[in-house]
């Protein structure tokens, strides 16, 4: 299977060279080209447009940051509507709003093309090792014929319905992530300025009902202030404000939600935009001093 990818980032970069790696046969663009020498010494093809990555390919899957950058990889000059057309399939695994998504889909299936959506829960390391889980929606035929694709970069691929729902859900799980992170990282500071020893609350949280793979994973490279980024900050904080947007259109209160958004501001403020999104523990540091 030939599969084209757009947006060789932290995630691009894993998920092409899984597929690579399980025998699929890849095309690459990523908007800083010299990204693509990695994915070359592996095997993949490279395109210098992402117009000339859809004329090549049946399928072509997009990880892009946000959704201006979505937009751009298929609206712009040498973009995908360029090229895309009937028998063709675009996937756009990117964390965007429904919004984003429903007017990329407007414009492909205008073309003729099919459009999934298939934002992704999981980070850097699940990227790397296949387990990701994909929160698909869109074209089901082409949810279905994207399967093989989607057992190689994930350990489970959920199919939501309608263009809009992928996203959706994937805010929503963000939005409880970044929320979390918030509360975690207040704890481990008010452990450290009560004198107590935030790596024994990280023992305490592991063994009760909150033990969980995140605080387990960022939680002793918090400790020792150090957020080599998996899942950039600035991302987190992307989602935030997109999952709160969701919540103004639903009428839905989100005051947690909030606060955890004003937190990631201010992390973003302090220059931290790149690192982890665990850096925003040094953003409660920092309101406390
Ligand atoms: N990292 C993670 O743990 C996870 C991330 N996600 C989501 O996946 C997506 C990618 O994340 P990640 O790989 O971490 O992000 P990165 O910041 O590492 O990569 C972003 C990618 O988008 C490209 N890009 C940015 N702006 C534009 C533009 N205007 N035109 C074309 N390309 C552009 C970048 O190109 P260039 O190299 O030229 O800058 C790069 O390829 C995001 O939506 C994120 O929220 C979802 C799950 C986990
Ligand atoms: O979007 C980020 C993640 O870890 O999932």
């Amino acid at each position: 299977m030939e599969v084209g990818f757009l947006g060789l980032g932290i995630m691009g970069k894993a998920m092409s060279m899984n597929l690579l790696k399980n025998g699929f046969k890849v095309t690459v663009w990523n908007r800083t080209l010299s990204k693509c020498d990695e994915l070359v010494e592996h095997g993949a093809s490279v395109c210098e447009t992402p117009a000339e990555v859809i004329k090549k390919c049946k399928y072509t899957i997009a990880m892009l940051s946000d959704p201006s950058a979505a937009l751009s990889v298929v609206f712009d000059k040498d973009g995908v509507l360029e090229q895309i057309c009937e028998g063709k399939g675009y996937i756009d695994m990117s964390t965007v709003d429904a919004e984003t998504s429903l007017k990329i889909n407007e414009a492909i299936t205008g073309k003729g093309g099919r459009f999934i959506e298939g934002p992704v829960s999981g980070s850097k390391k699940p990227a790397e090792d296949g387990q990701l889980i994909i929160l698909a929606a869109g074209d089901k035929a082409l949810f279905e014929e994207s399967i093989p694709a989607f057992n190689v970069l994930g350990k489970k691929s959920f199919y939501l319905g309608q263009v809009g729902n992928g996203a959706k859900m994937k805010l929503i799980v963000n939005m409880i992530m970044g929320s979390m992170m918030n509360a975690f990282s207040e704890g481990l500071v008010l452990a450290d300025k009560s004198g107590l020893s935030s790596d024994t609350l990280l023992d305490i949280l592991d063994l009760g009902a909150m033990t969980n793979p995140m605080f387990k994973g960022k939680g002793p490279s918090m400790n020792k202030s150090s957020y080599p980024p998996a899942f950039p900050l600035k991302h987190q904080q992307k989602d935030m404000r997109l999952a709160l947007a969701l919540g103004d259109e639903n009428a839905v209160s989100m005051p947690v939600a909030a606060a955890a958004n004003e937190a990631f501001k201010k992390a973003r403020s302090l220059g931290l935009g790149d690192l982890d999104f665990s850096a925003v523990i040094e953003a409660v540091k920092f309101s406390r001093e």
